[in-house]
């Protein structure tokens, strides 16, 4: 049986529509007010890791707080309680993520995914999308001493880089992951590496992916890339290479990594346990494994 059979087509996977998408700071009765939104994430989920990223580099911490959900997730979905790198949500007492989703919408009957921004003045999501999200930390919240991720001279090979990252490397590993044919795993799983391979290129010439300073685009990438031996290669099958086989990419993951506030955003032992426990159909003894030995240094 396919991981989500509602977004299952001939045995490939594609994935939900976001359902909010207000915008902080250009809807009318949304205001960028310092302490009154709140972002539910899990540090497994690469596209919530994006925006704790982002929050972290743009200085946002004290803007808008967090709440960190267990890595494992059962029938009930994302939960908050005390926990190894993550707690209780002490910003409404959720105990479940799904709460703030009927609370915005007691109609809602997608999945509950991370992240998610919350309106705690009106009680009720304003975004469920990752790009939004870091686009509106940078529009509507960011000072101006903050780094600009979002460059107005690269905007248009920036869009054209991130839509290619998360088509074949971002998503495609997910593709690769769920899928339940063979022919569309192999596909899949090529694609992905066709991708990696170009990227590798790139950033032979290249310190970032579109010049000396870190756009949004490298750290879109540096989410997949600081996942990917660790799980991507083992449970979504990706494993014509590692990522350590790559020297370019190793070290602009590794280069990122090293920047200040970003390796308080990485847990390996939540992406770990994320995966290989909650994907029970991919791997149903639900044994994490003890390897690799090495990931990642800086
Ligand atoms: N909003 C994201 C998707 C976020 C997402 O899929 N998050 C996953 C975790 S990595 C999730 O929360 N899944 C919950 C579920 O599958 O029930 C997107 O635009 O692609």
């Amino acid at each position: 049986m396919a991981q989500f059979p509602d977004e299952s087509k001939d045995g490939a996977f594609e994935r939900q529509e976001d359902a909010f998408r207000r915008i902080v700071g250009k809807d009318e009765d949304l205001p960028a007010i310092p302490g009154r939104y709140h972002l539910y994430v899990s540090l497994a989920c690469p596209w919530a890791h994006r925006t704790l990223i982002v929050r972290s580099l743009l200085g946002l911490k004290d803007a808008i707080g967090i709440s960190i959900a267990d890595p494992v997730r059962d029938e009930r979905g994302w939960a908050f309680h005390e926990g190894a790198g993550h707690g209780p949500d002490e910003a409404e007492g959720f105990r479940f993520l799904m709460e703030a989703y009927r609370a915005s919408d007691p109609t809602f009957d997608g999945r509950v995914t991370v992240p998610v921004l919350w309106d705690r003045l009106e009680k009720r999501i304003v975004n469920n999308s990752e790009d939004d999200i870091c686009r509106m930390f940078q529009d509507s919240f960011a000072g101006p001493e903050a780094p600009n991720l979002f460059p107005a001279q690269l905007a248009a090979e920036q869009e054209a880089l991130s839509r290619y990252l998360y088509e074949n490397v971002n998503n495609g590993v997910y593709e690769a992951g769920f899928a339940t044919r063979q022919d569309v795993y192999e596909m899949a799983a090529r694609q992905v590496f066709a991708a990696l391979d170009e990227l590798e290129k790139r950033l032979q010439g290249s310190k970032y992916l579109l010049g000396e300073v870190p756009v949004e685009s490298d750290w879109r990438l540096f989410c997949t890339l600081v996942r990917f031996d660790a799980v991507y290669h083992g449970h979504f099958k990706c494993n014509l290479r590692r990522i350590l086989d790559y020297p370019a990419l190793s070290r602009h993951l590794n280069d990122l990594h090293g920047l200040p506030g970003i390796a308080e955003t990485v847990n390996l032992d939540h992406i770990k346990r994320h995966y290989y426990v909650t994907h029970d159909d991919i791997n149903p003894t639900r044994i994490v494994p003890v390897g690799p030995a090495v990931v990642f240094a800086g």
